[in-house]
C-alpha cells in the first residue's frame, strides 16, 4: 500500500510553514522525516492524520482521498507528547486499541514492562516504550512515530530499532526524530524538510546532504 501526501500548503498568518510539500511512504519500509526545530514536521504529521487543517493538502492511500486518516483504521499516530492518561492501566490502553492482551504481554515482558501497571508506575523511558509497543501492534498498515527515541536509553533504542524493522513485514513505519544517526540506520527512505519544502535524500551520501541543508554541521 502507498500513503501519499502532496500539495501541502500551511501558513499561520504571514508565517509560511509548508509550501507545496510532497511525501510518499509504502508498507514494507521505514520512511523518515528530518528537519530542524520548527520546520513543520509535527504540523505535517497532524495534517496527514487530519487533526490540523491546512490551506491545502491532498492525503491519499492507494489513490483514495482521506480528509481524516486517523478515523480510517489505516494509520495510528504516536505524538511527541505522552498519548495515554497517567492513571490508565497499560492493559486497558491495549484493549482500547483492540490488541490481543496475551500477544502484547509477551512484547512487554521482553522490555521488562508489566502490562498490569498504570502509566504513572513507569519511568519516562518505560512509558514511551509502552506507548510505542501499543501503537506498533495495532492492525493498521501505517504508523507514524513522532520522536520515538526520546526518553529511551541507548540499549532500549537499539532494541527498538530492531523491533521497528521487524514490523515492516506488515506495515509502513514513518518516523521523525532528531537522533538522526539512529534514523539513518533504520530508514529505507529519508525526507528532509527545509524552508517549507521536502527533499528526498539520495541514499548514498545522506550525511553530506544533511550538512548541505545545515541540519548538521
Ligand atoms: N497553532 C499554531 N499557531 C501558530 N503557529 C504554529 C501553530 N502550530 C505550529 N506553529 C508553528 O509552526 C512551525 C512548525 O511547528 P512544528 O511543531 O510542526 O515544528 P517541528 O518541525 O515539529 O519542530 P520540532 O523539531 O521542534 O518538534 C513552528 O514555527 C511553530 O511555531
Amino acid at each position: 500500500m502507498k500513503l501519499e501526501v502532496d500539495s501541502v500548503n500551511l501558513r499561520f498568518g504571514d508565517h509560511v510553514v509548508l509550501s507545496d510539500v510532497y511525501m510518499g511512504f509504502e508498507t514494507g519500509e521505514v520512511g523518515s522525516l528530518l528537519g530542524r526545530n520548527g520546520t513543520g514536521k509535527s504540523c505535517l504529521f497532524n495534517i496527514i492524520i487530519g487533526s490540523l487543517k491546512s490551506q491545502y493538502a491532498s492525503v491519499r492511500v492507494d489513490k483514495c482521498y482521506y480528509p481524516s486518516l486517523f478515523k480510517s483504521n489505516l494509520l495510528k499516530y504516536l505524538p511527541q507528547t505522552f498519548l495515554f492518561p497517567s492513571n490508565l492501566r497499560l492493559s486497558n490502553a491495549a484493549e482500547y486499541f483492540e490488541l490481543d492482551i496475551e500477544n502484547i504481554s509477551e512484547k512487554f515482558d521482553k522490555f521488562h514492562i508489566p502490562i498490569s501497571s498504570k502509566f504513572y508506575d513507569l519511568s519516562g523511558g518505560q512509558r514511551r516504550m509502552a506507548e510505542i509497543l501499543i501503537i506498533l501492534n495495532c492492525s493498521c498498515p501505517f504508523v507514524i512515530l513522532d520522536e520515538p527515541f526520546t526518553h529511551l536509553s541507548p540499549i532500549q533504542i537499539d532494541a527498538l530499532k530492531i523491533e521497528i524493522k521487524e514490523y515492516t513485514s506488515t506495515k509502513g513505519i514513518i518516523i521523525s526524530d532528531h537522533q538522526y544517526q539512529h534514523v539513518i540506520d533504520i530508514s529505507d527512505k529519508i525526507y528532509l524538510l527545509n524552508a517549507g519544502k521536502t527533499h528526498l535524500l539520495k541514499p548514498e551520501n545522506v550525511l553530506e546532504q544533511l550538512q548541505n541543508f545545515m541540519y548538521i554541521i
